[in-house]
């Protein structure tokens, strides 16, 4: 029998399990990983995270490379048990985490690295809670069209890449948004980009206040289901509006979700325009599973 001490964390309602193995000893199967993130028969969370050292996971060797003050390396796990890039909502409460069991310490002003399969992610504080940099974002995966139940017909998405891939789909009304039934896995064409995690979104009225820009999303997440945020999720929304809106739009956005409200914001870096999400990173229990 082993005892696993873990906490409970959310960031605007997406939930986790959180973890630390600094020496990488705990080598958890996909059927454990659903096993904890099962909410009858476990802990019940949309994703579970290992904190591990960098230089105790074969994946940090690269980031390791990329910033050799990643000490910390998040090993992100959807609720299946299947492995993710990268997770906005989880890096957030994963630095709290590390904060607040005195792993890491993070003064305002201050950054910390965190190596992620997507590569390194600088976290910050702010005045929401913590900010992300998701680095450079890319369209990626043309625009499937895309079929949800109850989606009298296929809509075209944009894919789009924030580490990890999505495709965001807008839809006509807040009533079309709030009827719609995500407990099905959206189904793309071409079938190549099936897995993606998929977002539905519609402009605020009006979209554009005082030079920031407001959409509201709900999301199913590859590996995952519907959750009541997505972090990476709304940084691609808020890119694919600011992409159909055009020239003029804002780089600043608030992306409002079941589960609360996140701000993306996109900035010019010297390679490349990045992504930056922000919001809340909450711990709410810990507990001692068995298994
Ligand atoms: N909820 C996360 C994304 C988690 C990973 C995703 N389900 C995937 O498989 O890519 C977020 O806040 O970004």
């Amino acid at each position: 029998m082993t005892n696993l001490h873990f906490t409970k964390g959310h960031g605007t309602g997406n939930d986790f399990v959180l973890f630390s193995d600094p020496d990488g000893a705990i080598d958890l199967t996909p059927a454990q990983v659903a096993a904890i993130a099962d909410r009858h028969f476990g802990v019940g969370g949309d994703g579970v995270l290992r904190a591990v050292r960098s230089t105790h996971i074969a994946e940090g060797a690269e980031a390791l490379a990329e910033d050799d003050s990643a000490e910390w390396f998040m090993d992100y796990r959807n609720s299946d048990g299947s492995i993710a890039e990268m997770c906005g909502n989880g890096i957030r409460v994963f630095a709290r985490y590390l904060i607040e069991n005195g792993l890491a310490t993070l003064e305002p002003g201050d950054t910390l690295a965190i190596g992620t399969r997507a590569g390194v992610r600088d976290v910050q504080r702010n005045l929401s809670g913590f900010q992300v940099d998701l680095g450079r974002w890319s369209l990626e995966g043309g625009e499937p069209l895309v079929r949800a139940k109850d989606l009298a017909v296929a809509r075209p998405g944009l894919g789009i890449n924030v580490g990890n891939p999505h495709v965001v789909v807008a839809l006509a009304s807040y009533d079309e948004l709030e009827s719609a039934d995500l407990s099905y896995i959206p189904q793309l064409e071409p079938e190549a980009l099936d897995g993606a995690n998929v977002e539905f979104v519609v402009p605020a009225d009006p979209m554009i206040k005082d030079g920031v820009g407001y959409i509201r999303m709900r999301v199913h997440e590859r590996g995952s289901g519907e959750t009541l945020s997505c972090g990476t999720g709304a940084a691609a929304a808020a890119l694919a509006t600011r992409h159909w809106a055009g020239a003029g739009a804002p780089n600043q956005w608030k992306v409002e979700v079941p589960g609360g409200t996140v701000g993306v914001r996109m900035f010019p870096t010297e390679d490349g325009e990045h992504v930056s999400l922000s919001g809340p990173a909450d711990l709410v229990f810990e507990g001692e599973l068995r298994f």
